[in-house]
């Protein structure tokens, strides 16, 4: 873990380091991810079922394969025991009521010569939803991705997780059935990316591709991003904690390691002003380390990628969890509402000590989607508004047609764009018509 001291006069150069978001764009990992993209684009369900058995060991007999049929989905729901279920069910209605909250709708107005002018709501036709499955399995991730597009009213939902080495983990299945998605195949990493963003023999190819995953999902969600629309590059998690020293040492020590267990490119940071403080929380996440079923993932993520960054008061904390753009920032302390103000950039604010990220990753309710890499300064949560679009309505009465089209024929001539400005003239009453 790095330790960082905005006294030290060599502070800047290492926050850069910390944060050189650059340095994440592995040229390696992007020559292999393009290496994929275009044999899955190139080769189809072939290429697919190579790189389903080399990653995930998974061999299948034939493409069909790929698909996990309905019946499996409805076993395993119903396999699950009745607390398991209930768990899944009321995080679905929290996350389901909270998206609730983000429709938004179509809207219209009425010149005074007649002209009306709108913008029109649609849903998405067709989405493509990545579940994370390589080093933990993520049945809240099928809740967070497939239920605000069911809000949006998309109306073909197509899942894709990895099932290493053939296991499927049946709590995705259930939240699958659960939350009304409508395919679901055994693939992942970029070529799961590129099937649903080309299209193969077998998956259909979507409008847009949603969803977190690892450096190699992030890579191919990124380099299919025209083809098809993408949420935002939601990578390796991370977690920034500002404490003002309310919080017991050990509850900041789960909170910090909490993300670390997801990657060993997950990022914790601890920022305050309380030295003795800022030790004990050391302390704890050594001891917290050893007590974890993922210890080497975190110890990776906490040694390679952790820091602790001593500042000298609240506004430097501030300043500074600005410029990094954490995907999580916990705010710990007394009065988180009076910090908000100096707070722009974090995919999701929590506030006070009893916010524990880990709420917000299950059952809160706002989505865990959450933009990383510093993404969070123009990026924002995965919501309803990502699978919707916008048409523009333009639908000019005759009086409208003339007035507007003196403007228009003058700018058009002005651009010397004369078919745009016979265009708009030839509906222009002449005198006597
Ligand atoms: N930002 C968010 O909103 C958010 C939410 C949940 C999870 N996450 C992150 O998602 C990630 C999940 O990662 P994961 O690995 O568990 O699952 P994953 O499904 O993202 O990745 C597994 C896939 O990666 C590919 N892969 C692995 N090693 C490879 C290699 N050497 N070459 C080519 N492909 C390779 C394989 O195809 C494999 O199927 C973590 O980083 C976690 O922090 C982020
Ligand atoms: N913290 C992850 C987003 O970075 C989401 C998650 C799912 N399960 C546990 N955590
Ligand atoms: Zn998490």
């Amino acid at each position: 873990m790095k330790r960082l001291d905005t006294r030290d006069p060599d502070f800047a150069r290492q926050l850069h380091a910390l944060h050189d978001w650059d340095a994440n764009l592995d040229p390696q990992i992007e020559a292999r991810v393009r290496e994929i993209v275009a044999a899955v684009r190139d080769r189809g369900d072939a290429a697919l079922r190579e790189y389903t058995e080399r990653f995930d060991g998974v061999t299948t007999a034939s493409a069909a394969d790929l698909e996990i049929p309905r019946s499996d989905w409805a076993a395993a729901l119903n396999g699950l025991k009745p607390a398991q279920r209930a768990a899944l069910e009321e995080a679905a209605l929290r996350i389901h009521g909270y998206h609730e909250h983000q429709r938004s709708e179509s809207w219209t107005f009425t010149e005074a010569d007649g002209t009306v002018l709108g913008q029109r709501i649609l849903p998405l036709y067709r989405v493509g939803i990545y579940v994370p499955g390589g080093k933990a399995a993520y049945p809240s991730s099928v809740l967070m991705n497939a239920l605000p597009a069911r809000v949006a009213g998309v109306k073909e939902i197509i899942m894709t997780v990895p099932t290493p080495r053939g296991q499927v983990n049946p709590w995705v299945l259930a939240a699958a059935a659960i939350a009304g998605v409508d395919r679901v195949f055994r693939i992942g990493g970029a070529q799961a990316i590129a099937a649903l963003a080309y299209g193969t023999e077998h998956i259909p190819a979507v409008d847009k591709i949603v969803g977190p995953g690892n450096t190699y999902v992030a890579t191919a969600k990124r380099m299919v991003f025209g083809r098809v629309g993408i949420d935002m590059i939601a990578g390796p998690s991370e977690i920034l904690v500002i404490s003002d020293g309310s919080a017991p040492a050990e509850w900041l020590a789960w909170d910090l390691l909490s993300q670390a267990e997801h990657d060993e490119l997950a990022q914790s940071i601890l920022i305050s002003w309380d030295d003795a403080h800022i030790e004990s929380v050391v302390t704890a996440v050594d001891a917290a380390l050893d007590q974890l079923d993922r210890a080497p993932i975190a110890r990776k993520s906490w040694a390679d990628r952790g820091a602790v960054i001593r500042v000298h008061d609240r506004a430097e904390a501030c300043a500074i969890a600005d410029h990094l753009a954490p995907e999580h920032l916990e705010l710990a302390v007394a009065h988180p509402e009076d910090w908000l103000a100096d707070i722009h950039n974090a995919g999701a604010i929590f506030m006070g000590i009893h916010s524990c990220e880990a709420l917000g990753d299950y059952v809160a309710g706002p989505n865990h989607v959450l933009p990383t890499g510093g993404s969070a300064r123009f990026s924002s949560a995965l919501g309803v508004y990502d699978f919707i679009k916008r048409n523009s309505l333009i639908h000019s009465s005759p009086a409208g047609a003339a007035q507007l089209g003196r403007i228009a024929e003058r700018l058009a001539l002005g651009e010397g764009l004369t078919a745009h400005a016979r265009s708009a003239a030839c509906r222009i009453p002449t005198a006597g018509s």
